[in-house]
């Protein structure tokens, strides 16, 4: 796999450093960087070239080059290894990358989407084309949540402790894409290939027992699907928190959101056309058409993003945890992994956990409500209708339904879009950062101050931080949701059900950016410890001496154990185990206010998102107990808010004066950067 940040501008290097990379073989490194990865004092280039302070060489020290090979025991290249990870501090991964970066790192999410938006669009009236009855179809529904709640932790575990050269999160997301593809192709060709099989012994393919062979098959297909998604779905989560720099999770995280946005309006805009008239070649079915485009989306998107994005190669962080095999453990490990949740995760955990009762229902039977609301007043004029009526009048109630969830998913994106633009930036202290105080040189980690103050500055609004718009995003929800029992008309509803689309544009990027942002800090600052550690002479390659690497092996250094792809996965099951409970719920509400089918009257849909409306403002309480800035000193943070430490992008003259200004303990902290939220176009 080829560097990355080779071929990908990044901001946080200098051009003549990414040319270096660029040029430098294997053979030139090797010479070189036996003498230039000694600590040297070097003009640093990022720093105008006027100053001088310690600084490694990187360019023999990249993670590509032959001298760091993990597997060598030499002790010449141990020093390699070492010095390596002590400029892990400021390593590639925490330089501020380019807008092109952010997207090559976050688009086959939006691949991703568009394989779920198919399933979830098309997978149900695909199943009772094949025969299924409605009321299996619930078996199928809470696959969803199922693998939600089981796999994403699971392949979180498995990809944290994943030593493979070319990445932890990577073979994940290859073999997960793969699986997704390979089950989308099979689901959508199901009734062609069983019926052939069975064709082939003679048997009728219009008889009973194919016909339920095709429906057992499909089903098991949607279980496969869903799990593959899941895979796909956690090994992306984590590679963002993996490749994204810890001041740039917001950004990130706003840009993955996006690109979900722009997955399932393509999706749906999918779903609308004709395609087998079009697309005849990919398959003469609307649904195999919807597989073969969601197929193709996702394996370019991954693939691409897989290409252009580098990991850190893992062999790097030593040996892995040895897990005990076996269900009982991975229960008892994920128990313990919730225990010691970062205080961040957990918080944005329970706000997840209440939250998705009631975006359940929303998500779910939206289009049932508007189709409800369409059909009432027809119902009303008409009591007697005959069963090919009622067919009519619920297919164009569906329409209305329909449109109604595509006015949702364009204002969701709307709202993806331009929200960053005006939220106010939050802190970080940046653990990766060189901590060098001004007369040493100054600190180049403060280098996103050096930034010019652009017009789209001022359209942020003072105060409106991430957490606080998601906090009235979620009341926001609960007064729409609460309207739904009143509203009458399908304009009124749709106009709720369009306003419920700035919620879900912040439930799909703030929880994630406010817990990558945690765990990305938490991983820099064990990289550093490592890196200490190895510069230790009592320890081994891999950072720690003989105790600490039994310990790690039986477990007992737990803390360091629970990394990105675990925290995610239990993340995940917050998200996906409410999904379990809300349809239980929902249908014992609907058990007892559902009216027959034709029968005017049936208000249980609009009860159930209400009652979602309730646990969602729930959630917003939560979200209120949510600190901003949660690792930045208060003193920190006042001198920040008072303007006597860098606050905002300002000129390079008074970022130094305010630095000048600051006692050294607390420049030391202050190594604060700017976690930007807005949209990209100041790259
Ligand atoms: O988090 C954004 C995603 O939310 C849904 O996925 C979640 O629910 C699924 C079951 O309905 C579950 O399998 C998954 O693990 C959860 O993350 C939604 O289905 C996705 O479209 C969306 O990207």
């Amino acid at each position: 796999m080829t560097s990355s940040l080779a071929a990908i501008p990044d901001r946080g290097h200098p051009a003549g450093d990414s040319q270096r990379q660029q040029t430098s073989t294997p053979t030139n490194q090797s010479a070189k960087g036996k003498e230039q990865a000694k600590l040297s004092r070097t003009g640093n280039p990022s720093s105008g070239g006027n100053d001088r302070q310690p600084v490694f060489d990187t360019d023999s020290l990249n993670e590509q080059s032959p001298l760091l090979s993990p597997s060598s025991g030499s002790g010449e290249d141990d020093g390699f290894i070492r010095a390596q990870a002590l400029d892990n501090g400021e390593d590639d991964h925490q330089a501020t990358k380019s807008v092109w970066y952010l997207i090559l790192l976050t688009i086959s999410i939006g691949g991703l989407q568009i394989a779920w938006s198919v399933e979830m669009s098309n997978g149900s009236p695909y199943l009772l084309s094949l025969g299924l009855s409605k009321s299996l179809m619930a078996l199928v529904w809470i696959a969803g949540p199922l693998s939600g709640t089981l796999v994403q932790p699971y392949v979180g575990m498995l990809s944290d402790n994943c030593r493979l050269s070319w990445g932890k999160r990577k073979p994940f997301m290859l073999g997960g894409a793969a699986a997704t593809i390979i089950s989308l192709m099979f689901l959508a060709w199901t009734k062609d290939i069983v019926g052939g099989f069975f064709g082939v012994f003679g048997a009728d393919p219009e008889s009973a027992f194919v016909k339920n062979s095709i429906i057992v098959i499909a089903v098991l297909w949607v279980y496969i699907l869903d799990f593959a998604i899941n895979t796909v779905q956690a090994a992306i989560r984590a590679f963002i928190v993996d490749c994204a720099p810890s001041h740039q999770q917001e950004v990130a995280n706003a840009m993955a959101s996006r690109f979900v946005g722009i997955g399932n309006i393509a999706g749906y805009l999918a779903g609308y056309t004709d395609l087998p008239s079009v697309l005849w070649f990919l398959g003469d079915t609307q649904f195999k058409d919807l597989c073969a485009i969601a197929s193709i989306a996702l394996g370019v998107t991954v693939v691409a993003t897989c290409i252009f994005i580098r990991e850190r190669d893992p062999r790097l962080e030593g040996p892995p945890i040895k897990d005990k095999p076996g269900v009982l453990a991975f229960f008892n490990k994920i128990f313990t992994s919730i225990q010691r949740l970062p205080p961040q995760t957990r918080k944005v955990c329970e706000v997840q956990f209440c939250a998705w009762i009631g975006f359940f229902p929303m998500l779910f039977y939206t289009s049932s409500y508007i189709g409800e609301i369409y059909a009432e007043p027809y119902l009303e004029a008409n009591p007697n209708m005959t069963p090919e009526e009622l067919d009519r009048l619920y297919e164009d109630a569906t329409r209305e339904g329909t449109f109604a969830l595509l006015i949702f998913a364009i204002t969701s994106l709307a709202t993806n879009v331009f929200l960053p633009f005006f939220i106010a930036p939050t802190y970080t202290t940046q653990p990766g950062s060189a901590v060098v105080s001004p007369d040493e040189g100054g600190p180049s980690s403060l280098k996103d101050y050096d930034e010019e103050k652009s017009w789209l500055d001022y359209l942020v609004i003072p105060g409106f931080t991430l957490r606080r718009a998601w906090m009235l995003a979620q009341i926001l929800f609960t007064c729409s949701m609460l309207c739904t029992v009143f509203v009458r008309t399908v304009t009124a509803a749709t106009v709720l059900i369009g306003l419920v689309g700035i919620t879900w544009a912040l439930t799909l990027w703030a929880p994630w950016a406010i817990i990558s942002a945690e765990i990305s800090r938490r991983d820099e600052e064990r990289r550093q410890q490592r890196a200490q550690r190895m510069l230790s002479p009592t320890r081994g390659m891999d950072g720690y001496n003989s105790d600490e690497a039994r310990e790690l092996e039986s477990g007992e250094d737990a803390e360091a154990a629970d990394q990105a792809g675990v925290i995610l996965g239990i993340h995940n099951m917050a998200i996906a185990a409410p999904q379990i409970i809300a349809t239980l719920l929902s249908s014992v509400i609907f058990q007892i206010f559902q009216k027959p089918r034709g029968e005017p009257g049936d208000h249980s849909i609009a009860i159930v998102l209400a009652l979602g409306g309730i646990t969602v403002l729930i959630s917003a309480f939560f979200i209120h107990r949510i600190r901003d800035d949660p690792d930045v000193p208060a003193d920190i943070m006042s001198a920040v808010e008072d303007g006597d430490a860098p606050s905002r992008p300002g000129t390079a003259r008074s970022r130094t004066r305010s630095h000048e200004q600051l006692p050294r303990a607390s420049l030391e902290r202050a190594t604060l950067v700017r976690n930007k939220s807005f949209g990209g176009m100041e790259y």
